[in-house]
């Protein structure tokens, strides 16, 4: 039975990084859990809708994603996009992915089972109703791209796309996940754009408008683009004024000085050097229309886009961090 205040439901995508290896405990953890009212297990995304279903139909009120960063974006997508749940839920994420960038700013933090042990003690927990958590708000991006629209938290593209290739191939494969695996494929993006090796200071032509400004252009070293402050090991790489939710810097190829500044950048303390003049820009905005000629990482995912691009934040999603 469920605490008064707090009805759970688990949505989980056991193909997902940790999944892989822990599913099993997981799914036995959360089912003898009082706090657990309904535990729904998707094989694919086109599974989410009628899960989320089940869930509203269970009146469920706190919605934990089980999942990485593509299966919270696919799922958060499909809740802002139905009208499954007359009230939005509360999102809980649990780190199950393999980057779990998303769980890192807004959801529970640490290794998979530890945070499934947490989740359990919290919503059994008779005192939980009251003392929900630490509850923040993010919105997502929804992203308009080749005929279809994509959900996400975060947008990369320049020698991010690198980077993301060695993390699949080389750190990914070899088990290292979390924020050890981004944190070693940007110190190896990082040697590669200093050594101008070419796999690794890839740039990416953009045109940006953002929010009916001028349009820019730029041959992107960096592009990031996101709705979540803290990306993964604790980097802020935002310095944008305005209230805009989509939060976009970009670094460009000519930047000066590029070492010390990537560092202050990274560290959210940007300081005098990181100016567009000095090829360092950083914006918010609530909807931008792009032209990337490249891929781009949504997600972790790298997708090629074979057109413009339009990016708009979605209404704010409430998370529990436990
Ligand atoms: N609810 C779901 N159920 C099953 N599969 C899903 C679901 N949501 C997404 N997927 C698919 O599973 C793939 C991997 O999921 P996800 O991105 O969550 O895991 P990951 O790649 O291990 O983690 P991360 O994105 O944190 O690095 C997604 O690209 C998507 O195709």
């Amino acid at each position: 039975m469920s605490r008064p205040g707090a009805r759970v439901g688990v949505i989980s995508n056991p193909t997902s990084g940790h999944n892989r290896d822990h599913f099993g405990a997981v799914e036995t953890t959360l089912a003898c859990c009082p706090g657990v009212i309904q535990h729904a297990v998707t094989a694919t995304p086109a599974d989410i809708p009628a899960a989320l279903a089940r869930l509203a139909d269970s009146r469920v009120d706190t919605l934990v994603v089980n999942g990485g960063d593509g299966t919270v974006a696919a799922v958060l997508g499909a809740m802002l996009e139905g009208a499954a749940f007359p009230r939005p839920p509360a999102v809980i994420i649990l780190p199950a992915g393999t980057a779990n960038m998303t769980a890192g700013d807004v959801g529970v933090r640490g290794r998979l089972r530890p945070a499934v042990a947490r989740l359990c003690r919290w919503a059994t927990s008779p005192a939980a109703g009251q003392s929900a958590g630490e509850r923040t708000q993010r919105c997502l991006m929804r992203l308009d791209m080749n005929g279809t629209r994509h959900y996400g938290m975060f947008l990369g593209a320049g020698a991010i796309i690198g980077g993301t290739e060695f993390a699949h191939r080389e750190i990914h494969a070899r088990g290292v996940r979390d924020d050890a695996s981004l944190a070693l494929s940007t110190l190896r993006t990082v040697w590669g754009v200093l050594r101008q090796d070419p796999a690794f200071s890839r740039c990416s032509r953009v045109s940006i408008r953002s929010d009916g400004a001028a349009v820019r252009e730029h041959d992107a070293l960096i592009l990031a683009l996101s709705t979540l402050q803290r990306l993964s090991f604790g980097m802020r790489p935002f310095w944008g004024e305005g209230d805009g939710p989509l939060r976009l810097t970009v670094v460009d190829r000519e930047c000066r000085r590029f070492l010390p500044n990537f560092i202050r950048i990274i560290a959210g303390r940007p300081g005098r050097g990181a100016r567009p003049e000095r090829g360092y820009h950083s914006t918010n905005a609530t909807e931008l229309h792009m032209d990337i000629a490249g891929p781009i990482n949504l997600d972790g995912e790298v997708l090629t886009p074979t057109g413009p691009l339009v990016v708009a934040a979605t209404a704010p999603v409430t998370f529990l961090r436990l």
